[in-house]
């Protein structure tokens, strides 16, 4: 018997991730002085951290010490060289993140509900949005950029969709305004999930016990019951932390299956072809990779932009070119800067001052698959999101009409006065095509990835989780964070991941009683 499981710590739940969903578990479970609760983090501490917590700093969290960094597979028909960023720090994602917060649409809860996650429909989840503590507000008259300002009259006037002052104030199906942000406007700060859910109750609390740069590698389970989690330490120490409750993974899209993979829970064949001891087959886990995918178009600018902003990408449009969608079919997000990472491969320069527009798929169609590759758990997964390979090419598709709206807003007033040219794709590629190949090579993501835990009815047999977030076919294991998304919702996530954190809650807390 290795030492540590001759003294395990014992908790009453082991929440694995303190990120945007764990984070919100974690403080309200211990709401209750009598519930202990553990979280194991990999990454450190957010508190202090200037560089994490001052929003306008979020691209140089991008592929730095606090960045998992995933690569793609090859993606034949889209950009095989996208990173896929998560972090690694306390608040997860929503440290790293622009902090874009839209409640889902009613219809992409009932889409859920549709999809077997029945008790999941709009009406229902309304109550957990009141709820959330993070500081939601319109971006700040302060940080409204005077070409941002001109880009929402531009769109308004060249699309002809409604101006929105408050994207949660009601639903919408099209709009065009300034976003609204979980951030601190007179300092910029951040309201992520660590700074409004932990921040305040951490240094307090003897039932909570963060464990941070800690990284669970394996799941503990006695038969079909989950009774704690591998870890190990920032200093190699290998401890078994156990719960006397439940385990509950909220590590994000990318490892919460990793996790589960390499404790021996997912499709057979692909485990024993690693070698990897089948402890639960549950095929679904890893399927159903969701992301917003998006391309770009890049504007020289006559000369520099006025410099203040609350993250550069303050502003953006919802098109809905088909009557009959429940909902937005094309999102915009408007960045005060030349965005020209995945342009520059393909021959293009970043101009001295520029601006971009980027079109994303808010429902695409594609599916992805998120796969091992190692029974060694220090080997990142593979992630083959198969961009662009639904079968009518329905993505593709929308990434073109996006660049010919994008430029009909760049030639309308008064947004068309700044710009001096564009330089991608450039105004000679003008056929379906030749849009087509640039914006899927140009492409890059939203970085939302979802989905590869699905939620869906008890009886669905590719559904990892049930209604209640409960792994099918184990006890004492749930999931509770963007996995578990059965379809994308058509706006920026976040919001919705903290709401699946106060429902979780909710659900935990209901089955202990
Ligand atoms: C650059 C960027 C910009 C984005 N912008 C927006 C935006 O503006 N608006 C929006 O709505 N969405 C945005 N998103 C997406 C959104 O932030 C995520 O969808 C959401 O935060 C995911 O939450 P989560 O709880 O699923 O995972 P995460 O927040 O990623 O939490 C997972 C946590 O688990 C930890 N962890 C993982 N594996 C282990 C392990 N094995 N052991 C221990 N700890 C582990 C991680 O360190 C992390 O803290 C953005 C994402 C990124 C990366």
């Amino acid at each position: 018997m290795s030492p540590h499981t001759e003294n395990p710590r014992v908790y009453d739940y082991v929440v694995v991730g303190g990120g945007t969903a764990g984070s919100v578990i974690a403080a309200r479970l211990t709401e209750n002085p009598d519930v202990t609760v553990a979280v194991i983090e990999g990454g450190p501490s957010d508190v202090g951290r200037d560089d994490v917590l001052t929003l306008r700093r979020w691209t140089g969290l991008l592929g730095g010490d606090l960045d998992y960094d995933y690569p793609t597979t090859e993606q034949p028909r889209g950009n095989s060289h996208i990173r896929h960023s998560r972090a690694r720090v306390l608040g997860g994602c929503s440290s790293h993140n622009t902090l874009i917060a839209f409640k889902p649409l009613p219809s992409d809860w009932d889409e859920w509900e549709a999809a077997g996650a029945k008790g999941w429909g709009a009406v229902q989840m309304e109550a957990y949005y009141a709820r959330l503590k993070n500081n939601i507000v319109p971006v700040d008259e302060k940080d409204r950029n005077a070409i941002a300002r001109d880009f929402v009259d531009a769109a308004q006037a060249a699309v002809g969709v409604p101006r929105v002052e408050g994207f949660n104030r009601k639903p919408f199906q099209e709009g065009v305004g300034f976003f609204d942000l979980a951030y601190h406007p007179e300092d910029n700060k951040r309201s992520s999930a660590s700074v409004a859910y932990l921040h305040p109750v951490m240094d307090e609390r003897a039932n909570l016990e963060i464990w941070l740069e800690t990284w669970a590698y394996r799941l503990e389970l006695e038969g079909t019951r989950a009774t704690g989690v591998h870890v190990r330490t920032k200093d190699g120490e290998e401890i078994l932390v156990r719960a006397r409750g439940e385990v509950v993974l909220c590590a994000g899209a990318v490892d919460t299956p990793r996790l589960l993979l390499h404790s021996g829970i997912g499709p057979r064949a692909d485990l024993e072809k690693l070698g990897i001891p089948v402890a639960h087959d549950l095929p679904g886990v890893g399927e159903n990779l969701l992301d917003h995918p998006e391309s770009v178009i890049v504007w020289e600018t006559h000369g520099p932009i006025p410099d203040n902003s609350a993250m550069d990408s303050d502003a953006g449009l919802f098109v809905r070119r088909d009557p009959a969608h429940p909902g937005p079919d094309l999102m915009f997000h408007f960045y005060q800067i030349p965005f020209t990472d995945n342009p520059e491969r393909l021959g293009y320069r970043r101009p001295e001052f520029g601006v971009s527009m980027t079109p994303n798929i808010p429902k695409p169609r594609s599916r992805g698959r998120l796969y091992l590759t190692s029974a060694d758990p220090s080997v990142k997964p593979a992630l083959d999101f198969r961009y662009f390979t639904d079968e009518d090419d329905h993505d593709g598709r929308t990434l073109v009409d996006g660049i010919r709206i994008a430029r009909d807003i760049a030639r309308t007033e008064p947004l068309a006065g700044w710009l001096k040219r564009e330089v991608c794709p450039g105004p000679e590629v003008t056929g379906d095509e030749e849009l087509s190949e640039y914006a899927r090579k140009a492409a890059h993501t939203v970085y939302h990835p979802a989905g590869t835990c699905r939620m869906g009815a008890a009886a669905d047999p590719e559904a990892v989780v049930d209604p209640e977030l409960r792994v099918r076919g184990l006890e004492r294991l749930r999931i509770a964070d963007a996995s578990v998304f059965p379809t994308m919702p058509a706006v920026n996530p976040m919001i919705g991941v903290l709401m699946v954190g106060e429902r979780a809650v909710e659900l935990i807390a209901g089955d202990a009683r």
